[in-house]
């Protein structure tokens, strides 16, 4: 080949190279890229062995059980996805119902603005966000209603992220992140006046602890919604297929253990609340929250490629190819969760404080 042929296949291959690694994939303009993968607050030569614990959980049931156990377990988990999350979908770590003719961003924004228009909150209020993440949700919550907004997450990196991005946003002034377990929140009593959670509480132990702490901080007469992850009136526990994809989707997204939808209501009023509307915002008309995970296939298999890449010439940690697998994976078994009916992560419960708190009998 002649030196200028050369050069103009260089010159390609580099340029493809530099697509490739550096713009491919990014599920937000300003997201993450694939080169700046990490382990959160995990060191780049920790994150395999932090993948093995994790994964270690799930072999000791019992460990599972021990509660208090729980929160660690949430933080290594998020340490090892956060940056995978932000990079393959965006701030907003939950999924929304399909919208005809809207773009998922604005699909997954709406269904973010329908929380807080449900606990009827004012330009000014102070509001709580139970397990924030990166703090997608709070920042289109506080730039929708001009309310102050409180998020605590477990987990420090996630703190990290959710400042920078509520600065670049220009919303820090109406947005706080607090680190800290959701079990045990360093507010004062009656001090909020609202709350809300999106898919976040499932990773409790016990749905009556967070209820109980997110009712203690409450202003009475004040309204709390979750979107809860739950198994539906389809689920049968003698089904095996139905227990693999439970199962698999607990294992992939840190959950202590499944609830159905009809325990949710009931703990609710066992903590204070009274229940003021419920609905698994899944159910058809809706469209199905899934599509967006099916319709990621091939982006998928494009990120396993990269990932591999990237950690073996050393840019990515190395866990991060199990944990990126292990995600991969778990879209599967979503995916069979929405298609056959038998799970919802968006089982919506509005509640109250009441203004009088309930005589003790
Ligand atoms: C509420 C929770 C998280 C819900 C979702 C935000 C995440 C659940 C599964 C995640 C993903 C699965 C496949 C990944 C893909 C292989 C990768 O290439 C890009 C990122 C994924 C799409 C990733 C993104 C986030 C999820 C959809 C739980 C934890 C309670
Ligand atoms: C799936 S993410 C959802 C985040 C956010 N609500 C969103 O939709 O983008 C779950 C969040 O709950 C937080 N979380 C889980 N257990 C927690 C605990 N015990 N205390 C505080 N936060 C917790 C995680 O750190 C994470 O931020």
């Amino acid at each position: 080949m002649d030196p200028f042929g050369l050069f103009c296949t260089g010159a390609l291959l580099a340029c493809g190279l530099y697509w490739f690694v550096c713009l491919l994939g990014p599920a937000e303009q300003k997201g993450k890229r694939a080169v700046d993968l990490s382990g959160g607050s995990i060191s780049a030569e920790k994150v395999q062995d932090n993948y093995k614990q994790y994964w270690s959980f799930f072999r000791q049931p019992k460990e599972i059980e021990t509660a208090e156990k729980v929160p660690d377990f949430v933080d290594t988990f998020y340490n090892l996805v956060t940056d995978i999350y932000e990079w393959g979908w965006g701030q907003s770590f939950h999924f929304s119902p399909s919208i005809r003719g809207k773009s998922h961003r604005d699909a997954t924004r709406l269904h973010e603005e329908m929380a807080v228009d449900l606990i009827e909150v004012k330009p000014g209020d102070r509001v709580l966000d139970v397990g924030c993440g990166v703090g997608g949700p709070m920042r289109a919550i506080a730039a929708h209603s001009r309310a102050n907004v409180v998020g605590i997450t477990i987990n420090d990196y996630q703190v990290n992220r959710a400042r920078l991005h509520n600065k670049k946003a220009g919303l820090d002034s109406l947005c706080e992140v607090v680190c800290g377990n959701f079990l045990e929140m360093p507010f004062k009593d009656n001090t909020f006046d609202g709350a809300y959670s999106i898919e976040a509480t499932c990773h409790a132990p016990k749905l009556e602890e967070v209820y109980a702490e997110v009712f203690r901080v409450m202003k009475p007469g004040s309204l709390y919604v979750s979107y809860e992850w739950v198994t539906t009136d389809k689920y049968r526990g003698d089904n095996p297929e139905h227990v693999e994809v439970i199962q698999g989707i607990e294992r992939g997204d840190a959950l202590p253990g499944l609830r159905n939808y009809k325990d949710i209501a009931e703990v609710a009023k066992k903590v204070g609340f009274e229940v003021v509307k419920e609905k698994d915002l899944a159910k058809p008309p809706a469209l199905p929250w899934w599509t967006r995970l099916k319709m990621g296939r091939i982006a998928y298999w494009r990120n396993h490629i990269l990932v591999t890449v990237l950690a073996a010439i050393g840019i990515a940690p190395k866990g991060t190819v199990d944990v990126h697998e292990m995600l991969f994976k778990t879209a599967d078994y979503l995916t069979r969760g929405g298609d056959s009916g038998i799970f919802s992560p968006m089982h919506m419960i509005l509640l109250r404080k009441p203004q009088v708190p309930p005589t003790q009998s």
